[in-house]
């Protein structure tokens, strides 16, 4: 178990959905575990007028049907709780945090340790980094860290004048910006994969690696974001964070050690190799699109176009496919292809690395290329597939699978990803949190795609419950590829 750790945490959108879905029960994960035990104090905000008491029972609430909890160990958790109604543009409401915090910070023996964690929209979040500045809410003893959630910036210009504003107040070690995918055990799992074993570490490279595949589908539609989701689309909402921190996972190389400075020194060394676009050449090699409406499971479901809060002529992308390549000389030239989208056929993230086949092949074409694949969720897990041997008298090829999942109710119990990474940041531990330097490459990758399907209003759709238009079959079918993950409706496991 990890020592205690002892600190005011201040929230900055404690009435939110994100700090009662993931928040508080990642918090109460680590008090379960003792990570948090009794000298600590959250200390919510948001501008609607509730009281302790009433934050206290939402903050239950949100625990109490979490593994291992118990009415009391709910109730006891929430004790530490405490709310101010703030309005996180009046200055005067600073001044009653400060003087709240450093109440609870004596009261708890916190000895001026401190986590801001920014949980609301991210309009708010330069605005709140000023005022902790000017109106003196950091501590003289103790530890002074910024969590700020996603998305950081719009686009390139908009995620440096959001950084500019938050380092005029805080110092790059203080900063945590969240990418929850780098919580996740899978994630976390690829370092070990590729490099503490030498048969994998061998075969990785452009020698032996034909194609890279990475998929984050989900089977639900924009739900009630269409606010958010119209102005971002699945290009800003997973491809320029999740989809390309999982690409720096998988091509980057060996880092020296697993400091953050290492790890991160060699994740950035993958984005100042991506190969960039012409406009041209983005048009070629992405491909966009909309969900259409379908009859799933004997239910109509409605197009992107006819949401709730979504407009007629909407050019939103629910869906990116995409054709990457790394220039480093360990990956020049091996096709990195993503894919994301709502409203696909299940909910699955998972990655595939497809190897060379054989160059001289003793068995005729039967010899199948090896395939690797992660299973980062919902099931957690690996499995290979190699070529083996029709059983009897007989030199036939068959594929076989080597295949390893996480026991289901063991995964359940692991620390969730929020969780993980709320203890990192108490920790100080920012290997699993995302570099400006990392944001600022992959915000201009990404503008380049976005100012490319600005020049056109054509936009596919898919009919919703399938995976993605023809297109996407397409971007790889031109290389002689294609993805190895094609479910059906009728064929759903991974
Ligand atoms: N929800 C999710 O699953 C995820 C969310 N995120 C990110 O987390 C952040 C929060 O999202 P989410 O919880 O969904 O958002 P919500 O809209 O549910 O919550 C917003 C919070 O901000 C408060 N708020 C709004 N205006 C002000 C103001 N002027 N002063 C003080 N408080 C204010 C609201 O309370 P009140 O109205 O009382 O002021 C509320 O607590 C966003 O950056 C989002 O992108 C990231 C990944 C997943
Ligand atoms: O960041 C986001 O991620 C979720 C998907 O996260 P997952 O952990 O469930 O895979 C996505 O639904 C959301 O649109 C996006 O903002």
């Amino acid at each position: 178990m990890a020592e205690e750790k002892a600190a005011v945490i201040i929230l900055f959108g404690g009435s939110g959905d994100l700090a009662r879905r993931k928040l508080y029960p990642a918090m109460f994960g680590l008090y379960q575990r003792g990570f948090l035990q009794d000298r600590f104090a959250v200390i919510g905000t948001a501008r609607r007028p509730w009281s302790d008491d009433y934050y206290r029972d939402i903050v239950t609430n949100a625990v109490k049907d979490q593994p291992g909890a118990t009415p009391e160990t709910a109730e006891a958790f929430a004790t530490h709780f405490y709310y101010q109604s703030h309005d996180v543009t009046d200055a005067a409401h600073y001044i009653t945090l400060k003087e709240l915090a450093a109440k609870l910070d004596a009261q708890y023996h916190v000895g001026g340790n401190r986590l801001y964690y920014m949980a609301m929209a991210p309009n708010f979040f330069s605005t709140i980094a000023e005022h902790l500045k000017s109106e003196s809410l950091l501590t003289a003893t103790g530890f002074n860290r910024l969590v700020i959630e996603k998305p950081f910036g719009h686009d390139y210009q908009s995620a440096k004048a959001l950084n500019e504003s938050i380092t005029a107040t805080f110092a790059e070690k203080q900063i945590y910006r969240i990418d929850h995918y780098l919580g996740k055990e899978m994630t976390q799992a690829i370092m070990g994969l590729r490099f503490a074993n030498p048969l994998v570490a061998a075969a990785w490279n452009k020698e032996h690696i034909q194609n890279i595949q990475i998929t984050l589908a989900e089977a639900v539609g924009v739900e009630e974001r269409a606010g958010y989701y119209e102005n971002s689309g699945a290009m800003r909402d997973m491809v320029q964070n999740h989809v390309m921190q999982l690409l720096a996972y998988l091509t980057m190389a060996r880092p020296q050690s697993l400091t953050p400075e290492a790890v991160h020194a060699v994740k950035g060394a993958v984005f100042d190799h991506l190969h960039s676009y012409s406009q041209k050449e983005a048009l070629a090699n992405f491909v966009r699109a909309q969900y259409a409406p379908a009859v799933i499971d004997k239910l109509t479901v409605a197009g992107y176009r006819d949401e709730a809060g979504v407009s007629q002529s909407s050019l939103t992308e629910t869906f990116v496919a995409g054709k990457l390549m790394v220039d480093t000389p360990e990956f020049a030239g091996v096709p990195i292809y993503i894919r994301t989208g709502k409203r696909l056929t299940r909910k699955s993230t998972q990655i595939s690395v497809v190897f060379k086949p054989v160059a001289h092949d003793l068995f005729g074409t039967q010899a199948k290329a090896n395939v690797l694949t992660i299973y980062v969720e919902p099931s957690e897990g690996f499995s290979l597939t190699l070529n083996g041997k029709v059983l009897g008298q007989s030199t036939e090829l068959m594929p076989e699978e080597l295949r390893f999942r996480h026991d289901e109710r063991a995964a359940k119990a692991a620390p969730e990803a929020y969780e993980r990474l709320i203890q990192d940041a108490l920790q100080g531990n920012q290997t699993n949190f995302t570099r400006w330097t990392e944001l600022s490459q992959t915000w201009q990758f990404v503008d380049t795609i976005i100012a490319a399907w600005q020049t056109t209003t054509a936009m596919p759709t898919y009919p919703a419950g399938t995976m993605g238009p023809k297109e996407a079959t397409e971007l790889l079918a031109r290389d002689g590829n294609q993805w190895v993950w094609q479910p059906t409706r009728v064929q759903l496991a991974d």
